[in-house]
């Protein structure tokens, strides 16, 4: 098949030159991120409290997207614990999920792989946050289907926690239709109470489900 984009010569002196990248660090300039460990960082150590295999993880946060169930759109995520710092979880794509006709958006699967990778952190009894997140869309993934996501912890370094994602398509054994790799950056608790929108901190902090599960992984032995 050829091409069916619309062609033209460029005219001269209109092509696009990227910015100059500069090795300075500055508000403007931030630090270059990699998806690649360090060589002298260390494997990811499962807390000796972390719930066994195969325990579904529920919800960090009944109004988040990915995982909770109070949002009638959510993605209503389901995460199990697998064995070492890994997990497995289902999301099935709803109509409400469209990107293209009767196909998941790209950005929910991201969502998705996201929330998954975001998991892992908490069988190490880490808060953490998506610093950089890279997702291939291998497959396309119609509305429906079930997308069964595995994600393991590959490596840590200081703050910073490596991990990777597939999520498949036709069960649990079937094509890989996304994948992604990521760097979580832990953090502590104040770093929700002190960017969250009021009304909802507040709101999560009434409720001593929600400060019981903040808090209890604030200490690492
Ligand atoms: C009492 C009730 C209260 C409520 C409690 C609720 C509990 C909830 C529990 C659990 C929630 C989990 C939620 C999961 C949801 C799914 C996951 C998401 O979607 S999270 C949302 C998207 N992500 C963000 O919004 C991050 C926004 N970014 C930031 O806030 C900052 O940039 C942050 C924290 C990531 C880093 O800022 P810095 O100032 O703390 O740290 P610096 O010094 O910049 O970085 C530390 C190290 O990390 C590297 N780093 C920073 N950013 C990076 C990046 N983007 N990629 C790679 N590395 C990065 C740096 O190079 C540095 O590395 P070197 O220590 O020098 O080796």
């Amino acid at each position: 098949m050829g091409p069916s984009l619309a062609r033209r010569a460029r005219l001269p002196g209109t092509a696009v030159r990227s910015a100059a990248v500069s090795a300075a660090t500055s508000p403007e300039t931030p630090p270059e991120t990699s998806l690649v460990p360090p060589d002298d960082a260390v494997a990811p150590v499962r807390h000796p409290e972390a719930p066994a295999p195969g325990t579904p993880l529920g919800a960090h946060y009944d109004h988040c997207f990915g995982c909770g169930q109070a949002l009638p759109h959510g993605l209503h995520l389901q995460a199990h614990a697998g064995e070492g710092v890994s997990v497995t979880a289902e999301f099935t794509v709803k109509p409400q999920h469209q990107g293209a006709p009767g196909l998941a958006h790209g950005g929910v699967l991201t969502s998705a792989l996201d929330e998954t990778l975001g998991s892992l952190n908490w069988l190490m009894h880490s808060i953490a946050v998506t610093g950089r997140l890279e997702t291939d869309f291998l497959l396309p993934v119609p509305v429906d289907t079930v997308l069964h996501l595995d994600a393991r912890c590959t490596a840590v370094h200081g703050r910073k926690i490596y991990s990777d994602a597939v999520g498949r398509i036709g069960g649990p054994k079937g094509p890989i239709a996304v994948r992604a790799k990521a760097v979580f950056i832990e953090v502590k608790v104040e770093h929700f109470i002190d960017n969250g929108r009021k009304e909802e901190i507040e709101a999560a902090m009434e409720d001593p489900d929600q400060v019981r599960r903040a808090r209890a992984f604030e200490v690492n032995p």
